[in-house]
């Protein structure tokens, strides 16, 4: 395996073309290209590569550098060379217009990808499906059919969302097998790519302190929360048909979830970290409907701005019940997590930005303190909070005496935030995973058989809520969300960190 970015000597030997299947999209735009420009400035990516931009839309290869070239910026520290950098990546980006199902158009994207790979070793095509699900196949086909490498490897990264249920996922997947073998399918979750994510199984697994307390002995409860301060602005249309469940938690919240309570992999190997992430999932109970929150945002009217509500996007179908928040409680059924629940939290329009996991763990025996930590012993257990983003860092509440004179307590953190002790940029999540693919490292990549499991968890609930119809409680935009999800954590004797947090 060629380790790009890292083993210098491989870069002469091939060609590498990446092509983005839906170029003219907001996914691409906002993210694909900035990633792969972040990874040129860094010169993680060999020298011969080339970009590829393919969708339906007509442009030429001047207009396609004008569109993606106002997405790019040069945040990293070291910008001086940016200008020229950016020049030089443009130069090798080009854009093929052509119908998705048209093994004749994938041909003639194939024919210029040729141009840039003769004379050398070995040619290998990465193609990005940043398209709609309902064409992943028909481009997998003709891509596959039409464009594969004959001389080196072809990978096709694929997007969510993989599936709305168990039976249109493996629809889905039986689909894709017939063009790719498992090992070219990379099915990313962005939320794996994150920094903090990554730093997850070596935080447990590479210090003493913790992987002792990793248990149902020691750990209350686990709260996996995402929330934003936006709506769906733009993307009401996709958001409506899949909701705030099958959109964040039964993907990123359960896949960090999964990372949390696994077991100590055999090694790093990503076989080895995916068995244990499905044995995991497949030990999670199914969801049931008692034990899940669902909430939709209203408009609000705050210092004469007025926010829109859910059903003001023009997007959205009048009336729709698509929840747009959801809190849910999961629970594991083995010997180490037996009765400890995750409380899986997301929701839109909220009022803040953030993504955390807060492991509350149980009182001190016999606490020697009581009396000078108050009586809300919620507020005196310690807990570890894990911030995903923004501001990303790792803290611990601990319990510690006032210093001066006199016994007083108070709460208090060990703090490690990443800015304050890393004087570094931190790669966007898909650096991370364009990268990992372009190297056959599929640690962070999604086996087939996880998302079966995971939708086995979440399609019985899924479709009961959508059966029976289940309105969802209204909060208003910009708030802490419905107060239905304070009642789901107190059923299960918990209080949400990030509200304790804020008060
Ligand atoms: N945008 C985001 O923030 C995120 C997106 N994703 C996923 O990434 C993928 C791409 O997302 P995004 O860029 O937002 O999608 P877009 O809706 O912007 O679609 C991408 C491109 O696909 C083509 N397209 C759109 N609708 C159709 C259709 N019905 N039939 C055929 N072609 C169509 C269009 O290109 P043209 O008309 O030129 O062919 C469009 O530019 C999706 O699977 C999405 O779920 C995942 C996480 C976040
Ligand atoms: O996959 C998705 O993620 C984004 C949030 O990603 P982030 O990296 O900005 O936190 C979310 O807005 C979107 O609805 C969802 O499809």
């Amino acid at each position: 395996m060629q380790v790009y970015g890292l083993q210098e000597e491989n870069w002469n030997e091939s060609a590498l073309s990446i092509v983005v299947v839906g170029a003219s999209g907001d996914l691409a735009k906002k993210k694909i290209f900035p990633a792969l420009f972040a990874l040129y400035y860094q010169d993680m990516l060999p020298n011969h590569f080339r970009v590829f931009g393919y969708a339906r839309s007509k442009m030429s290869d001047e207009e396609f550098r004008e569109l993606i070239g106002g997405s790019l910026t040069c945040r990293l520290s070291d910008s001086k060379d940016c200008g020229r950098k950016m020049d030089d990546f443009l130069s090798r980006c080009f854009y093929q217009p052509g119908q998705y199902a048209s093994d004749e158009d994938f041909g003639a994207l194939a024919a210029r990808m040729s141009e840039g790979e003769a004379g050398l070793a070995a040619a290998d095509r990465l193609f990005y499906l940043s398209i709609p699900p309902n064409i992943f196949t028909a481009v997998a086909g003709a891509a596959s059919r039409a464009a594969s490498s004959q001389t080196g490897w072809t990978r096709m990264i694929v997007e969510k969302p993989f599936g709305k249920d168990s039976e249109s996922f493996k629809q889905l997947s039986d689909e894709l097998y017939q063009h790719l073998r498992e090992d070219q399918i990379y099915r990313i979750d962005h939320y794996l790519g994150k920094e903090l994510i990554e730093n997850l199984t070596v935080l447990r697994f590479a210090n003493l302190v913790f992987e002792p307390l990793w248990s149902r002995q020691y750990i209350r409860n686990v709260q996996v929360i995402f929330s934003e301060n936006f709506g769906t602005e733009g993307r009401g249309g996709y958001f409506d048909q899949y909701g705030i469940v099958r959109d964040v938690i039964q993907n990123h919240l359960l896949q960090i979830m999964a990372l949390f309570a696994m077991e100590q992999p055999a090694s790093l190997d990503a076989e080895d970290i995916r068995n244990e992430k499905v044995k995991v999932l497949k030990s999670i109970q199914q969801v049931r409907l008692e034990d899940c929150v669902l909430g939709q945002y209203r408009s609000r009217t705050t210092k004469g701005t007025t926010l829109p509500g859910y059903l003001d996007d023009d997007t959205v179908p009048p009336n729709s019940i698509t929840p747009t928040f959801a809190a849910c409680a999961v629970f594991v059924n083995n010997a180490r997590w037996d009765g400890v629940p995750f409380l899986l939290k997301a929701g839109k329009a909220l009022h803040s930005r953030v993504a955390e996991i807060r492991v509350q763990f149980r009182h001190v025996p016999g606490n020697l303190y009581r009396n000078k930590l108050g009586v809300d012993l919620d507020k005196a257990t310690n807990e570890l909070v894990i911030r995903i983003q923004p501001n990303e860092g790792i803290y611990m509440k601990i319990n510690n005496k006032v210093p001066g004179l006199g016994l007083r307590i108070d709460s208090t953190r060990l703090d490690l935030t990443y800015k304050a002790k890393y004087d570094t940029h931190l790669p966007d999540a898909y650096e991370r995973l364009i990268l990992d693919c372009i190297n056959g490292d599929r640690r962070l990549f999604i086996r087939n058989d996880e998302l079966e499991v995971a939708w086995e968890k979440f399609t019985p609930v899924l479709k009961e809520i959508e059966q029976r119809g289940v309105q969802p409680e209204l909060y208003p935009y910009g708030s802490r969300g419905p107060v239905g999800a304070h009642y789901l954590a107190a059923k299960h004797g918990v209080r949400w960190g990030d509200l304790v947090d804020d008060e």
